[in-house]
């Protein structure tokens, strides 16, 4: 029997994504895009032909058709804005092959380009990398100008240097440029992160390619970043299309940072096997190099296989990690931000950030890597506000500290938040203060709270919508500020305010009214409330410098003096979680404010995104336990091949098949190539089926036998009947003796009954599943092998005895025949019910041309069933005497059948066969 899993590993694997992608569709949905002033046509069956064939996908996201129709059509320059994961790079690669020219594509990372060039040489569309430092040049720009190439990639310092800017004016001159894609091109502005001097110079490219369209392509640009590129790329009357920022498909949740890291992480773990894995491939991101060691080592005592990743790691052992990573060697990687841009993988299921960023659009960087096939993933961070002594003090080394202040307290508001934190993000990029998303489900952990009022708990000291009156701690703290002169850290105010009597707080300040107000509250709550004032803006930090030494102090920022002025002062929030964390619990309750329990909103989540993204109905099949356990076999099963087979190609797995492919699949359980193209997979191109289908049907065929050799062939037959089986009392007592050990000739002799009526009992018993061996009935290897070659001489038909048995040598008996053709029937039979036995009982089946498919193909194995039974019957006539006739099983009614047949019109292809059995029932073969 099937591998039958309990409830808690079912459970396990609705814990995993796997469950996420058996569950959607593979099509996912993106964002319209913001601004458009493009053209309304919409693509062609032939550019949807092009794209399903050479791209594996049915249908251009909206924005992209749009870039690509105004380039093939219009030859427009273009600027487009485009969400990580939104699919840029299709805007860039679909125009050489659809025109058939050549697409000069320039690429800030080799790595990235390096991983491009092997995808889209694995897709049969070919395409070259041209760097400083890449060896076999002189082959490649011979190769180019012999027009080998799709696309060729460039580094910015290879395109702008003397040598790249001649070779670029010759391919100009001779070759079919189509278009110049410039990929992540805010690195040309200063005003964006990343920038790059080299980007800065090209601008060339519009003097050297004035007739072609350039195409400039970023996922982060604000306004001055957008100014910057047309300027400095000299577009031309640019279409500029924006998709949004907003990736729907990640999940943000911020935590405090426990007292045990592996108990933190543990909350984005499932157990299998007693075994701790993250569901799917993930990044853990640190901000220390030691603490990449730490966590790794961490995970490696609980036998998670990781590797960790920093600046301070040998070059080749960096290299060693992100191909083990990218390969699906390892599942996770702990990294310091050293592991950066030119990570393509598509399945990243977890970004964990494990200490705070340092600015959100870092932040946001990071985290777009997860989820760019689109399925839910996970962005979570684990922070205490220790992370931004060490952020406070990396940026006082920076060349700009008050920058990086700014950007710190936005990254500090962020985590305090609690409003939608998807919220947070997109206003901030858009510069829309006034944006107000809906509450939405898989959305944050703030607006899982808010949805879910079932396990909330009230804290002493808030009031009834959970908000906490900060108004006396704010004008104690701002107090002890102005009190000291504005001169110190949080560390001595908090000091003032507690009393202390140490030589930190100068004698003339302990005389101050507000010295020791705060004695009754712990150093800890006045940190909190600090951290608050900031994020407020109340208190402001001032980067202090003297000689080479710098520190920060705290000072009062204008709302901080507005409000210690005002004489109606109030000051009424929703607590940091910093706060929450000091704060008493007081009862059950049904308010949303509960950060004491990390990650319990993300398993909620889990299981909520099962349900929401769920598109299958009740009544699906794969929603049937057995079912999802069986596909997810299987999908496993297709995962390891494709690992083996990427590792033989020295290929990433995504390049072979997208998980969303495997899954599908696995779910399709396609048995022919053919069948598997019909399927029409989204992402999977022809080229990828051709190159790699028949291993994942292998995979499928292999599985399907294994699991059917399992079951007892009776279980299947019990419960897939073959039509005319019956199995009387008098065939029960033939097999009983048969059990017993006794040959048939002894059956015989002890029954009194024709050779053949004992055979006949035997089939029947056959068919009911019942373990009999041909070599029991008188069929030996070479006699099996004979018949077998017969049947093939013949075409494959098996369902009439008699040309078999013409083409037989003349001691192969009907007996024999009618023995093997059962053995054919019952695996036609299972075929069909689809439970084939590859591998059914020791005949080698693929002796035969095509038997079975050819008399499925020509009738239903009904048709078959009844024609093989009335041969049977035929052969039996001939062999027995009449009186026997009548001890047969009465349901086979010869008459009826012959009567049916003579009633019928013989064009009808089954009637007609059947009178033919007839007809050798009134000749018998002699
Ligand atoms: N029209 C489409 N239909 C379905 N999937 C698509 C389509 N276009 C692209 N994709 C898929 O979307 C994913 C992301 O594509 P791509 O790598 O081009 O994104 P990107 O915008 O360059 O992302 P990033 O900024 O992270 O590099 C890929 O898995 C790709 O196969």
């Amino acid at each position: 029997m099937m591998d039958s899993l309990d409830d808690d590993q079912l459970n396990e694997c609705f814990n995993n994504y796997e469950q996420n992608l058996l569950n959607s569709s593979s099509e996912t949905d993106f964002p319209q895009e913001m601004e458009n002033n493009a053209e309304n046509e919409s693509p062609s069956s032939k550019d949807l032909e092009i794209l399903f064939k050479k791209f594996g996908h049915k249908s251009f996201r909206p924005m992209q058709w749009k870039i690509i129709n105004s380039i093939i059509k219009h030859k427009r320059d273009n600027l487009s804005i485009m969400a990580t994961g939104y699919g840029k790079s299709l805007c860039f690669q679909y125009p050489s092959v659809y025109l058939g020219g050549i697409t000069i594509v320039i690429s800030p990372l080799i790595s990235l380009m390096e991983d491009q060039v092997l995808s889209l040489n694995t897709s049969n569309i070919p395409a070259c990398l041209l760097g400083t430092a890449q060896q076999n040049q002189t082959q490649t720009i011979r190769e180019i100008f012999e027009h080998k190439y799709s696309l060729i990639y460039l580094s910015p310092e290879y395109s702008t240097g003397d040598y790249g800017i001649d070779l670029l004016k010759d391919m100009h001159k001779k070759l079919n440029i189509v278009l110049v894609a410039v990929d992540e091109a805010h690195c040309l502005s200063s005003w964006g992160h990343d920038f790059r001097s080299s980007y800065r110079k090209l601008g060339t490219l519009k003097d050297i390619f004035c007739d072609v369209p350039i195409l400039a392509v970023t996922a982060t640009a604000t306004p001055k970043v957008k100014c910057d590129i047309i300027k400095v790329l000299k577009l031309s009357n640019p279409q500029i299309l924006y998709s949004g920022f907003d990736r729907p498909n990640l999940y943000f949740e911020v935590n405090l940072k426990g007292s045990n890291i592996f108990s933190d992480l543990k909350c984005l773990m499932f157990q299998k096997n007693g075994q701790w894995i993250f569901n799917g491939p993930t990044i853990i991101y640190c901000i220390r190099r030691k603490d990449t060691e730490e966590i790794s080592q961490i995970l490696k005592n609980h036998e998670i296989d990781c590797v960790s990743y920093h600046a301070g790691i040998s070059l080749k052992l960096r290299k060693e990690a992100h191909s083990s990573f990218v390969r699906d060697e390892v599942s996770v990687i702990v990294a310091t931000i050293a592991f950066g841009m030119g990570i393509d993988k598509p399945d990243i299921r977890n970004i964990i950030h494990y200490g705070a960023s340092n600015s959100i659009e870092g932040y946001y960087q990071e985290v777009g890597r997860a989820g760019r096939d689109g399925l839910f993933s996970k962005c979570v961070t684990f922070y205490s506000n220790q992370d931004f002594h060490t952020h406070d003090f990396l940026s006082q080394q920076s060349g700009d500290p008050s920058k990086k202040l700014t950007k710190i307290d936005a990254m500090k508001e962020y985590l305090a938040t609690w409003k939608c934190r998807r919220q947070y993000i997109l206003a901030y990029f858009e510069d829309n203060s006034n944006l107000d998303l809906p509450v939405r489900a898989n959305c944050c952990d703030n607006c899982s709270k808010k949805l879910d009022t079932s396990n909330s708990t009230i804290y002493e000291g808030l009031d009834s919508l959970g908000m906490y009156d900060y108004t006396d701690d704010a004008t104690n703290f701002l107090s002890a500020v102005k009190a000291l002169d504005e001169s110190y850290g949080v560390g001595v105010y908090t000091l003032f305010l507690k009393g202390s009597q140490g030589s930190k707080i100068q004698e003339k300040y302990k005389k101050h009214p507000k010295y020791g107000v705060g004695r009754n509250k712990s150093v800890d709550w006045w940190k909190a409330i600090a951290n608050y004032l900031e994020i407020k803006k109340f208190l402001i930090k001032h980067s202090i410098k003297k000689g080479t030494f710098s520190y920060f102090t705290i000072g009062l920022g204008k709302d901080g003096n507005q409000f210690l002025n005002s004489d109606c002062r109030k000051l009424v929030d929703y607590p940091t979680p910093d706060l929450v964390k000091l704060l008493k619990k007081k009862t059950q309750a049904s308010k949303w404010i509960d950060t004491e329990s990390p990650s319990t909103s993300l398993n909620k989540v889990i299981k909520n995104d099962i349900n929401v993204n769920s598109n299958l109905s009740e009544e699906d099949e794969n929603t049937n336990p057995e079912n999802v356990a069986e596909i997810l076999k299987k999908y496993n099963k297709l995962l390891n091949r494709r690992r083996e087979l990427a590792s033989a190609a020295n290929i990433m797995p995504y390049m072979i098949a997208s998980n969303s492919v495997l899954m599908e699949i696995a779910k399709k359980n396609p048995l022919t190539l053919k069948h598997l193209k019909e399927l029409q997979i989204e992402g999977f191109t022809e080229t990828q089926i051709n190159k790699f289908g028949d291993h994942f049907l292998k995979v499928l065929s292999d599985n399907q036998s294994s699991k059917s050799n399992d079951i007892p062939i009776k279980d299947i037959l019990e419960s897939h009947p073959i039509g005319n089986s019956t199995f009387n009392s008098t065939a029960e007592v033939s097999y009983s003796h048969l059990k017993k050990g006794l040959s048939i000739d002894e059956i015989v002799d002890s029954r009194k009954l024709a050779r053949s009526t004992v055979v006949n009992h035997l089939i029947s018993a056959m068919k009911l599943g019942y373990p009999i061996k041909m070599s029991q009935l008188g069929v030996s290897d070479d006699v099996k092998n004979i018949i077998v070659q017969a049947i093939s001489d013949i075409g494959g038909n098996w369902s009439y005895l008699k040309p078999i048995k013409d083409v037989c040598p003349e001691d192969i008996t009907y007996d024999q025949i009618k023995v093997v053709c059962t053995y054919l029937e019952i695996r036609a039979h299972l075929q069909n019910v689809g439970k084939p036995y590859i591998e059914f009982e020791d005949f080698k089946y693929s002796q035969l041309n095509t038997p079975l498919s050819q008399s499925k193909k020509t009738e239903s194995a009904k048709d078959v069933n009844n024609d093989l039974l009335s041969d049977v019957i035929a052969e039996m006539q001939n062999q027995i005497s009449k009186e026997k006739i009548d001890s047969l099983d009465s349901n086979v009614n010869i008459q009826d059948k012959f009567d049916k047949c003579n009633d019928t019109e013989v064009d009808d292809p089954p009637a007609k066969k059947l009178k033919q059995t007839f007809s050798v029932l009134d000749s018998p073969p002699r």
